[in-house]
This record gives structure tokens, sequence and C-alpha cells, in this order.
């Protein structure tokens, strides 16, 4: 039996005016995987989380849940591909509870209601009449997974979830990717740390200037031969 995969990329070639950053890059992402994308500081990983909604030049192909998107930016989420990016995209003018709610524009259908997301962020249950911008970084970026979760997506990709983060805050974000992970929902997680890698997914891709330099079950990213062809 074959599975389509939630998002495939067929020799993807992807680029800014004049410059190419990523080369002939091939993978797939099956339905419930979860995937760590791994590189140095501009290895391309946000490049390639942008190359879905066509951001920069793209050659080849990028199809999610079979389909190909083109340059159609509002598509992946219809067809369930949701972005976390790097930083946050809060809207000041509404509550933490507007602002899950605005994640029901994809229109398609969720398994998670407001409920269920305030369970899994407690720190977003005791602020949710709150101003979303009145919250503390952490806890925007744990509203930002949760208005992603809201628009049913079979993968999320989160660019660099954790960055400059305290400790506790990264152990909530980490246990909450772990219970998205336990309903089903396919994670492509970007980080320059292997270590988050290794706590929330199965699988790991590595990109060296451009180019896909590895992808293989996450174990392998204790092997020091690995880590020095990725150039950790
Ligand atoms: N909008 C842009 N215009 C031109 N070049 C860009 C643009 N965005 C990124 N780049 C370049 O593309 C290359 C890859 O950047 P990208 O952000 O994809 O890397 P990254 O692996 O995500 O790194 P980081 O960990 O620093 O975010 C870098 O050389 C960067 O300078």
């Amino acid at each position: 039996m074959t599975t389509t995969p939630v998002l495939e990329f067929r020799g993807v070639t992807a680029g800014y005016a004049g410059s190419v950053i990523l080369q002939d890059l091939s993978f797939s992402i099956a339905p419930g995987e979860t995937v760590g994308l791994v590189g140095r500081n501009g290895a391309g990983k946000t490049t390639t989380l942008m190359s879905v909604y066509g951001v920069p030049t793209v050659t080849g192909q990028i199809l999610v849940d079979g389909k190909e998107v083109g340059r159609k930016a509002h598509l992946p989420a219809a067809r369930g591909v949701s972005l976390v990016p790097q930083g946050k995209r809060i809207f000041s003018n509404l509550s933490v509870e507007e602002n899950i709610r605005l994640g029901r524009a994809s229109g398609r259908p969720t398994t998670w209601t407001v409920p269920d997301l305030l369970e899994l962020f407690p720190n977003l249950a005791r602020g949710r009449k709150r101003p979303g911008t009145s919250l503390s970084g952490g806890e925007q970026q744990m509203l930002a997974i949760a208005r992603a979760l809201m628009s049913g997506p079979a993968l999320l990709m989160l660019d660099e979830p954790t960055e400059g983060l305290a400790p506790v805050i990264i152990d909530a974000i980490v246990e909450a990717l772990e219970e998205i992970r336990a309903r089903g929902t396919a994670l492509l997680l970007v980080e320059q740390h292997i270590g988050m890698i290794q706590k929330v997914a199965d699988r790991y891709l590595a990109l060296r200037k451009g180019r896909l330099v590895g992808d293989g079950p996450v174990e392998q990213l204790g092997d020091r031969a690995v880590q020095e062809l990725i150039a950790l």
C-alpha cells in the first residue's frame, strides 16, 4: 500500500535574486512522521520552508498531499501544511483566545478545539483574555503553535521554535510537540541544535550549503562522522 506524502520535494532548486540557495533537493514526509531539518547557519533551512509558499524562486516540484502548489501561497494551508515561522506573529489587538480562533481561516476541519489547546498550553489558559502581545516570548511561541493547529494541519512546520527561550519554556514546548505527534500530526522541525531534534523527531534531514547531505533515523545524529558531514 502506498501512502501519499504530506509534503514532497522533487529536484527543488530555489534562491533569491541572483543567488541559488537550495540545490536539487528531494525528500518526502509521510503522514504522522516527525522529521528534524538540521544544518548550520545559512545552510538553507528557512529557505526550504519558505519554498513551500513559493517565496524564493523555485524550480522543480513541491507537492502537498500529492498535488503541486506552484506559487499559490494559500494552497499549502488549504491542503494541510501549516508553518510557525521564526519570530512571533501575534496580532496585538486580539486576545489570546481570539488569536487561536484566527487559525480557523484555512477552512479545513480540525480535531483541535480551543479547550484542547488551552489544556495543551496551560500558560495560555491563564492568560486567555489578555492581549496576545502581553505574553512573554515563550508564551507567544505557544500561541503561534496553537493557532497553527487550529488550521487542521496534517503537517506542522516549525522554524526554530525554541530559539532564545528559557529551559522551562523549552520543556513545555517539547512536551506539547510530543502530544501533537501522538495525535498523528506530522512535524517538520527546523533546528540548528540537534538536541531538540533528538528529543522530538524520528528522522532527520541534513542540509549543507543548500544540498541534502543526510536523511536517516535520528539516532544517526549521535555519530561524529554524520555530525562532521553536516558540519555542525
Ligand atoms: N530574502 C532573502 N534575500 C536574499 N538572500 C536571502 C534571503 N533570505 C535568506 N537569504 C540567504 O539564503 C541563505 C540561506 O538562508 P536560510 O535563512 O535559509 O538559512 P538557515 O539555514 O535557515 O539559517 P539560519 O539558521 O541562520 O536561519 C543565506 O545565505 C541567506 O543570507
